[in-house]
């Protein structure tokens, strides 16, 4: 993707559920290769700002756009990765097909997602659990299943909910340390909550979320 392109661009949105404002009147800017932590208390929005970001949730007013992504005929799961708190695989698939699972829900070939799966793997130091069923993974090699699962797509947007919250600190540290160097390596944009102000403060620019709002999210663009 071009350097500075807009990945996505936020308008006033708001999402509100009965009567919680879970996000209220953010507008934000997400440019190719930012990365991106959003902070805050449990409950301040976090999730249904990533939501909305990801393109799995409609906001309730305002705009989200991806400028940079349009023309595709699918943006998800082909040009926006997503990693989840917890790895969420299908336990009766193992490793390889997981990931290649990814790949043929974004429109490619068999034959496609099976070298797409098995390049991901590659790149996450997996290659040697690609057979393994989820139930036979650490909690630290899952996830990093689920970070193969969301990049084997070669995405232009990771987004992330908390993908260490679930490990101990050094897993988490390595976690964090393969997702950069595999966003780096796409030239993808990251944006990634997390309640640890070390993973934090791995990430160039911190969007701190209070009350469904960011105060300083324009000062990304
Ligand atoms: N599907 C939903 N239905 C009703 N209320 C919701 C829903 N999703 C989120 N909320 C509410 O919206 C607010 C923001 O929730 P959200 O999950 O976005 O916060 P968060 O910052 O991600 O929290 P945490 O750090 O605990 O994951 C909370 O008050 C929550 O109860």
């Amino acid at each position: 993707m071009e350097r500075g392109a807009t990945v996505f661009v936020g308008t006033h949105l708001s999402r509100t559920f009965g009567q919680v404002a879970a996000v209220r009147d953010v507008s934000c800017r997400i440019t190719a290769t930012d990365r991106i932590a959003v902070t805050g208390a449990s409950g301040s929005g976090k999730s249904t700002l990533l939501q909305l970001i990801a393109g799995i949730d409609d906001p309730s007013g305002g705009r989200a756009a991806w400028p940079a992504l349009d023309g595709h005929p699918r943006r998800r799961p082909g040009r926006i990765g997503i990693v989840f708190q917890s790895p969420a695989l299908l336990p009766t698939l193992d490793v390889h097909e997981n990931v290649a699972l990814s790949v043929l829900l974004a429109g490619q070939s068999a034959g496609q997602a099976r070298r797409a799966a098995s390049e991901a793997l590659r790149l996450l130091h997996l290659d040697d659990l690609a057979d393994r069923l989820p139930h036979e993974l650490s909690g630290g090699q899952a996830q990093r299943v689920a970070v193969a699962r969301a990049v084997a797509t070669n995405p232009d947007l990771v987004v992330a909910d908390e993908p260490t919250a679930a490990l101990d600190s050094a897993t988490a540290a390595h976690l964090l340390d393969v997702l950069l160097s595999t966003v780096d390596r796409l030239g993808a944009a990251l944006v990634l909550a997390t309640h640890d102000s070390t993973v934090a403060g791995r990430m160039d620019i911190r969007w701190p979320m209070a009350d469904g709002t960011i105060p300083t999210a324009k000062a990304s663009s």
